[in-house]
């Protein structure tokens, strides 16, 4: 049995991810992301949307046929037809799940539904047993959760819970809550929908989270459902995901690792593959990620300013909370440019062999600055050439 700090990290890059633009992913590239998502250490893999088309749904065949380790998951809609093809796409996994999912919002179930609350509670709970025909593990999604009146919240979820769902995922479609507000939505579902604690205080049934990036809050939202009992938390590489994304799977890994005095919470992931996966996603789709990204962007290990360089020569931790290594990475990056210091430039002309005294520092140091100026990246040419300007008094070595 599973402890009861342990998170489940559900994956949603192929399914949730590749909906958004530019995120298209062939075949082939699903199966490779897959394995590498199993080398990472999801939990649960969300495939695909087997009913969306033919390729989709040999995608998350074919992942479930040879992918190992990871729960092997296929979204539906609450319909019969969907909750079908989800079961025969996932039927060879190790372990499946199905995930079913109804808007609960009234925004959504008369504007784009056009059903009401009983008829929402009535097909959520029937695509829930139908499920339960094919899959042990079921779950079920109140779709724009955080814009529910919390009474039908409640409703909905219960009937799911009846109906026999193992995990139920509270998802912040559009990005709107709050992190306080998140938490105070799972405290209610714990206190008021009946089954999710089972007789001996654990958890019968698993609370999941899964929150969009539209205000910028998807990580911060995650980690307060976890705070307020969530134990799934749904996510993607390098966020992707509808509009603004998903909250990162990298990010609250990171933040799970770092923070453990606050968050004490153990998972499965391994940490040293979170870049490497990133990296195959961006080789994958039509865009990397951002270079201030947190953990895996180009610039989350590199520093250029000579105050901070000055602290990460005598210690790192003075500017870096992980180390690059940790997550991955192959190594902090130290880059000479406008805002450098003497003490940067000094190790850099050692390294190419030339040892200054502190007057001729200061001296290539002046030059130095003058081109950074100008020029927005600099080589080890350009500081040959600065050298070469006062070659008498330099010694080489
Ligand atoms: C919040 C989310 O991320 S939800 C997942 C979103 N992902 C996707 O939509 C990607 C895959 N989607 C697709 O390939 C297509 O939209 C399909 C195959 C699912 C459906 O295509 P179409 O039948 O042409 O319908 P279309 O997409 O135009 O409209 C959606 C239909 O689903 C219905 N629907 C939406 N959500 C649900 C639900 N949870 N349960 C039951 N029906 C639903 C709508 O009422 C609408 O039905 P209607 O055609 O009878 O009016
Ligand atoms: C289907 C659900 C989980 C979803 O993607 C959302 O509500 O954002």
């Amino acid at each position: 049995m599973s402890s009861p700090n342990q998170i489940v990290f559900f994956d949603t890059t192929l399914r949730d991810g590749e909906q958004s633009p530019g995120c298209t992913m062939h075949h082939d590239e699903k199966l490779r992301m897959a394995h590498q998502l199993a080398d990472l250490g999801v939990d649960v893999l969300e495939a695909g949307f087997a009913i969306a088309s033919q390729g989709d749904s040999d995608s998350i065949r074919m992942i479930a046929r040879e992918v190992r380790g990871p729960r092997i998951a296929s979204l539906a809609r609450c319909k019969r037809e969907d909750i079908e093809a989800a079961a025969r796409s996932i039927e060879p996994a190790e372990k499946a799940r199905i995930h079913t999912f109804l808007a609960s919002s009234d925004l959504h179930l008369e504007a784009k539904l056009k059903i009401t609350r009983p008829e929402a509670l009535h097909q959520a709970a029937e695509s829930v047993r139908l499920a339960r025909t094919f899959a042990d593990d079921v779950e079920f999604s109140a779709e724009d959760a955080t814009r529910t009146d919390p009474d039908f919240l409640v409703e909905i979820v219960t009937v799911a819970v009846q109906a026999g769902a193992t995990t139920i995922n509270i998802p912040d479609t559009v990005g709107y809550t709050t992190p306080d507000e998140y938490a105070a939505t799972f405290r209610m579902l714990f206190a008021k929908v009946p089954g999710i604690v089972g007789p001996n205080g654990r958890d019968n049934v698993i609370l999941s989270t899964h929150c969009h990036n539209d205000l910028g809050m998807a990580v911060a939202n995650t980690l307060a459902g976890i705070q307020a009992g969530a134990r799934q938390a749904e996510c993607t590489i390098n966020g992707v995901g509808e509009r603004a994304g998903n909250a990162a799977l990298e990010e609250i890994a990171a933040a799970l690792m770092v923070r453990r005095d606050k968050l004490p919470y153990t998972n499965n992931i391994k940490l040293n593959q979170l870049f490497p996966t990133s990296q195959m996603l961006a080789e994958f789709i039509s865009f990397g990620c951002s270079p201030n990204k947190a953990v895996v962007g180009a610039n989350a290990f590199a520093h250029e300013s000579g105050i901070h360089q000055h602290g990460m020569m005598a210690n790192p931790l003075t500017y870096e909370i992980m180390t690059p290594e940790s997550v991955g990475v192959p190594a902090t990056n130290m880059v000479l440019g406008k805002h450098s210091g003497r003490r940067l430039l000094e190790q850099r002309l050692t390294e190419l062999g030339h040892s200054l005294t502190r007057t001729q520092l200061d001296d290539v140091y002046h030059r130095f600055t003058e081109l950074a100026d100008r020029k927005k990246s600099i080589y080890d040419q350009d500081l040959l050439g600065l050298l070469q300007s006062d070659k008498s008094s330099v010694t080489t070595h």
